[in-house]
């Protein structure tokens, strides 16, 4: 058990990458807070399935983009489990978009989930970690994309490469407090944030056929390396990040 009796705060945490950093911390014995924005039903099954494990769990509904959002989310994680150990950023959205055309409401408003929530999330959780006095670990899901182009991604892939640019930040800003900011950069893992854009014809195909070692990741091989990251096995790990592609990136040719 790598995080028995941690407590992790999760944004974005009802599917996808953030539901499996939720089941894989719980899995290794967290306590599981996650913030929602929309689906109760989701929040619910993730929270339901945290408890199936013998861990405790609450689901804390908002928008990311609201800073007030942040300081709501870890107040009502200290009053339900006393504490905050590890904070990942996960909430993102990547709607996909031509450059030359793209809509000013489009771009500010993935600038602002992506980038400026991550900013919130991540200085609510800090000040509650120094408070403590005991260190914590810091997790942003940023992205392949903070090192490579998306011809429909101009509006995310800044956003992506602004996260971990956060992190790096963050780590030499929080080291004095013992927290640690790391940085997880996945691949393509089949979620609904690209459900659309793996489905036209021959995307998925095209994509398998790039990552060496075959197949679309699933949140659940991001959760692997969450699960590391804010454990003690990465005690003097801060200021990285971690490819979670199955190779994508190094595959030029
Ligand atoms: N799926 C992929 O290939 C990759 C995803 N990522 C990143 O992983 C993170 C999670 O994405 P996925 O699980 O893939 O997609 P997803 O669409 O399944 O999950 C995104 C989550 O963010 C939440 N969210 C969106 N806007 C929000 C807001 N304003 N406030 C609070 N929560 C909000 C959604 O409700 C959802 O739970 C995102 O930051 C994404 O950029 C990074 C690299 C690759
Ligand atoms: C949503 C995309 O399929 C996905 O998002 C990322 O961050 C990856 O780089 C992929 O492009």
């Amino acid at each position: 058990m790598l995080l028995q009796d941690k407590v992790v705060l999760i944004t974005g945490g009802s599917q996808g990458i953030g539901a499996g950093a939720a089941l894989g911390c719980a899995e290794h014995g967290a306590h599981v807070a996650i913030n929602y924005h929309g689906n109760s039903a989701d929040a619910e099954k993730v929270v339901a399935e945290v408890r199936k494990k013998g861990r405790r769990a609450i689901a804390v509904k908002g928008d990311v983009a609201d800073a007030s959002t942040a300081t709501a989310f870890v107040k009502a994680a200290v009053q339900e489990f006393g504490k905050v150990d590890v904070f990942v950023s996960n909430a993102g959205i990547c709607p996909f978009h031509s450059f030359l055309d793209m809509p000013q409401e489009t771009l500010e408003r993935t600038l602002k989930v992506n980038l400026h929530g991550a900013y919130y999330m991540t200085q609510a959780a800090a000040n509650q970690m120094k408070d403590q006095g005991h260190g914590g670990s810091i997790v942003a899901i940023s992205s392949i994309s903070a090192l490579v182009g998306g011809e429909y991604q101009t509006h995310y892939t800044p956003t992506k490469a602004g996260v971990h640019s956060l992190m790096q930040s963050c780590a030499i800003a929080l080291g004095r407090y013992g927290i640690r900011c790391n940085s997880v950069m996945p691949g393509t893992i089949a979620t609904s944030i690209n459900k659309e854009d793996l489905a036209q014809p021959g995307k998925r195909e095209y994509m398998e056929g790039r990552i060496p070692l075959g197949r679309l990741g699933r949140p659940d091989d991001v959760a692997g390396c969450v699960v590391f990251l804010a454990s003690d096995l990465a005690r003097y790990v801060t200021g990285a990040s971690v490819l979670v592609d199955g190779g994508l990136f190094v595959n030029l040719q």
